[in-house]
């Protein structure tokens, strides 16, 4: 080694050294503030008894401190992953979390990634320096450090500073080069300039992200998130954050991103859990799916409500304490058309409905026993009347009647009683085509859509509960409560005198003097210890402070209404590409999505590299795109892999030839994953020959995207990568749907590194680039 070589290697260890000597001092801070936590969390769980608010309190802080804990557990690995140089202050260390020495006093130890004292770390460049000198990268494994990567910032110390276009160049294709694992990493370490201004925009409005496939929308969604409960925090840890993502598989890739960044206030969810006591995962037709979706289906579900409220064909009698009533068509009539006229929910509207044809029968009834046989005005004054109208309200055949004519409905009830049958549907849905009210039609009992979902929470509306009982209820709780703390607060009293006997009077509180009974009562109510986002899953009226939505282009617009429901403030994040919609209700532009709901007052931000697909892989992609819309731009790719993807026509039977080529393709892969992504109506034959032969593939519904292999139709590849990417049957993916060259683009568009096309027909002509 020459001695200038020698001199650079012992200040690069010199360097090392005094990083990890930093890192072991946060590690060490981080540990004590765990056993802090740690020691505090015991001794709650050792204390007892006390009231049972002492107790609800003693709840919420062993969940703070366990949270806590849990967001120290998970920052372990890569707690510091960079640092930063400036020409006027002292260096600042980038990290998961902030950590401060004791005293607070001085810097903090780490800045949180979060804070717009770390922004620097992700915008900085040789050209705008922003006073940065130096960025580094620091690269850990566990607790020790293993690499570092510099870029200078400024020329005067002999910087070069890079690419202009990425930031921390080697950082993030190390990232990008990695191994995939099946589940979604954080890119906190390497987020890129653009990325970083989505992340950070300001909370309020609709903000849409826009961009082609592996420009990161997923990854900046999640990070979003992070970044508003570090920013809002008081706001939206009370009111949560959702995240709507295409489908389970989907929310289990990126299930761990937001707890590697210590987040825990998400609820991740699809559309088919966004009706509380409903999990919607049943297939269907996707021509089915796309009709439910459609804004059409308003006045289907209003109609169907509609036609619930009858009326007798001519009448009915009913039995009232020994005497017959008659219910009269005309009776139902007028009282229906009061309590339509009323614009109240089903359910809600059903007391008016009630009132009215009880008014009429209890009128009826006095005719029968207060008419004058003398012929004069009837005997029975307003208080009988009152009095009639009671019996007749409680009476349980009565009841029974008017239940038939208005009844009490669930949207469950409605809905599934309107899909299974074509009676039904034909009086609901006049203006749809026979074709389409049978394609609508299914089995009584059959399992829920996720395409139901907005239909239930539309019909949760039109609906309306009838809270009367639980508001009762609740009223009647209350008034125990108070009653049981008169009580207590009356044996505090009755023992006073007996206690203080000898004290002056007006010298001591009493408790009657400091607390009344209410107050008491409150004290012992239960309080709710959840989280919000724990809460906000289960009650379907909870308005999220903010809402992002993933693959956004997939959702119809009976699920945009749905999600509008939820978040009334207009606060959302939405990521998608209008060149991947698969989804026949899905969407192809923006503008129709959001006119509706705030007109022109959202902001539309591009995102435009593409961090997923080498460049070969994307010149492939970019003529599927052309063919699907030519006035749309491919995302640039941020590197090369030095692989050219091909295609391989065989003319054995296909399975055979599947499982040679999978064999093959994954030793290509090594430790990477290899998806093979089959059109759907092959899957049921190539999943099963697939597994025969190769036992640890993964197939089937929902697949472990962990397994080396796994085979899955592009729809259910939407959002995920693999290392590898096999294509079958090209064509028949194309022919599959209206939509097939999205699918087609969706699939080609998934690997990191290699991609390979396996087909029997002839290729689609935009993959003709592939012919050999
Ligand atoms: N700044 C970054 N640093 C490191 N990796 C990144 C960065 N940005 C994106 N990636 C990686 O690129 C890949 C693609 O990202 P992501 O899945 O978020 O893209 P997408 O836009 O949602 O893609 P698609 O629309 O195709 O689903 C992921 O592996 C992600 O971790």
């Amino acid at each position: 080694m020459s001695s200038s070589a020698e001199s650079l290697h012992s200040a690069r260890n010199d360097d090392i050294a005094r990083e990890q000597a930093y890192l072991d001092g946060l590690y060490h801070r981080l540990d004590q503030l765990r056993e802090q936590a740690d020691r505090r969390l015991r001794g709650i769980l050792l204390e007892s008894g006390g009231t049972p608010q002492g107790r609800s309190q003693r709840d919420a802080t062993r969940i703070h401190y366990t949270e806590q804990l849990a967001q120290m557990n998970s920052v372990e690995n890569g707690l510091c992953f960079g640092r930063l140089d400036f020409t006027a202050d002292n260096p600042r260390y980038i990290g998961r979390i902030g950590l401060f020495d004791e005293d607070r006093e001085r810097d903090p130890l780490l800045v949180d990634w979060r804070a717009p004292a770390a922004r620097p770390f992700y915008l900085a460049t040789a050209v705008s320096p922003d006073g940065v000198t130096r960025r580094r990268h620091l690269r850990t494994r566990g607790r020790d450090l293993v690499g570092i990567d510099d870029e200078v910032l400024d020329p005067a110390l002999g910087g070069v500073g890079g690419r202009e276009d990425v930031t921390g160049e080697a950082a993030l294709l190390s990232a990008l080069t990695a191994n995939r694992t099946g589940r979604m990493r954080d890119i906190v370490e390497t987020i890129q300039a653009e990325q970083d201004e989505v992340i950070r925009s300001p909370l309020p409005g609709v903000l849409v992200v826009q961009g082609g496939p592996g420009t990161g929308k997923t990854a900046v969604a999640l990070h979003r998130a992070a970044y508003l409960l570090y920013t809002y925090r008081a706001q939206l840890t009370r009111s949560a954050v959702l995240i709507l993502g295409p489908n389970a598989t989907f929310l289990r890739y990126i299930s761990q991103v937001l707890p590697s960044l210590a987040e825990t206030g998400v609820l991740l969810a699809t559309l088919g859990d966004m009706y509380p006591g409903v999990r919607a995962r049943a297939v269907e037709d996707p021509a089915a799916a796309a009709l439910k979706g459609q804004l059409g289906m308003l006045d289907v579900l209003a109609a169907a409500v509609a036609d619930r409220q009858t009326v007798p064909h001519d009448y009915v009698e009913v039995d009232h304490e020994g005497f017959p009533l008659r219910i009269e068509r005309s009776v139902c009539e007028d009282a229906r058309a009061v309590a339509r006229a009323s614009e109240r929910p089903h359910n809600l509207a059903r007391a008016v409905f009630v009132t009215e044809v009880i008014h009429a029968l209890s009128l009826q009834v006095a005719e029968r026993i207060g008419a004058d046989p003398l012929g004069g005005e009837n005997l029975l004054e307003e208080a009988d009347l009152a009095e009639t109208r009671r019996e007749l309200r409680e009476d349980p055949e009565l009841q029974a009647a008017l239940a038939e004519f208005w009844p009490v409905l669930t949207p469950q009830r409605v809905l599934g009683d309107l899909l299974g049958s074509a009676d039904r549907l034909a009086s609901a849905a006049p203006r749809l085509t026979g074709e389409e009210r049978a394609l609508l039609c299914r089995e009584r009992g059959a399992d829920w859509t996720p395409a139901d979902v907005p239909l239930l929470d539309e019909l949760a509306e039109l609906l309306g509960e009838d809270d009367s009982a639980k508001v009762r209820a609740a009223a009647r709780e209350r008034r125990e409560a108070i009653e049981y703390a008169e009580g207590v607060l009356e044996i505090v009293e009755g023992s006073r005198s007996l206690d203080f006997e000898d004290e002056g009077e007006g010298e001591i509180l009493h408790a009657v003097d400091v607390v009344d009974a209410s107050a008491f009562a409150d004290r012992y109510a239960e309080v709710d210890t959840r989280t919000a986002a724990e809460r906000a899953a289960t009650d379907r009226t909870w308005m999220f402070g903010h809402v992002i939505v993933d693959e956004a282009q997939e959702l119809s617009p009976m699920a945009w209404r749905l999600l509008m429901r939820r978040c009334p403030s207009r606060s959302m994040t939405v990521v998608g590409d209008v060149a991947q919609t698969g989804d026949l209700a899905g969407t192809t532009t923006w503008d129709q999505v959001f006119e509706p709901y705030v007109a022109q007052r959202w902001r539309l931000t591009e995102l435009t590299v593409n961090y997923r697909t080498p460049a070969e892989v994307m010149a492939v992609a970019a003529d599927v795109l052309s063919a699907i819309d030519p006035s749309l731009q491919p995302p640039r790719s941020v590197r090369e892999a030095g692989v050219v993807p091909w295609a391989s026509r065989v003319s054995g039977p296909l399975a055979g030839e599947l499982v040679a080529a999978v064999r093959r393709e994954a030793a290509e892969a090594g430790e990477g994953r290899l998806g093979v992504l089959v059109p759907a109506a092959l899957e049921a034959e190539l999943g099963p020959a697939l597994l025969a032969a190769v036992p640890e593939a993964a197939v089937g519904e929902q697949p472990d995207l962990r397994n080396h292999i796994v085979l899955m139709t592009v729809r259910e590849a939407k959002g995920l990568e693999f290392d590898s990417v096999l294509v079958v049957e090209p064509d028949d993916i194309v022919a599959e749907s209206p939509r097939g060259l999205s699918d087609l683009y969706v699939a080609v568009t998934r690997a990191t590194r290699r991609l390979a096309v396996l087909h029997t027909r002839d290729l689609p002509k935009v993959l003709a680039s592939l012919e050999p």
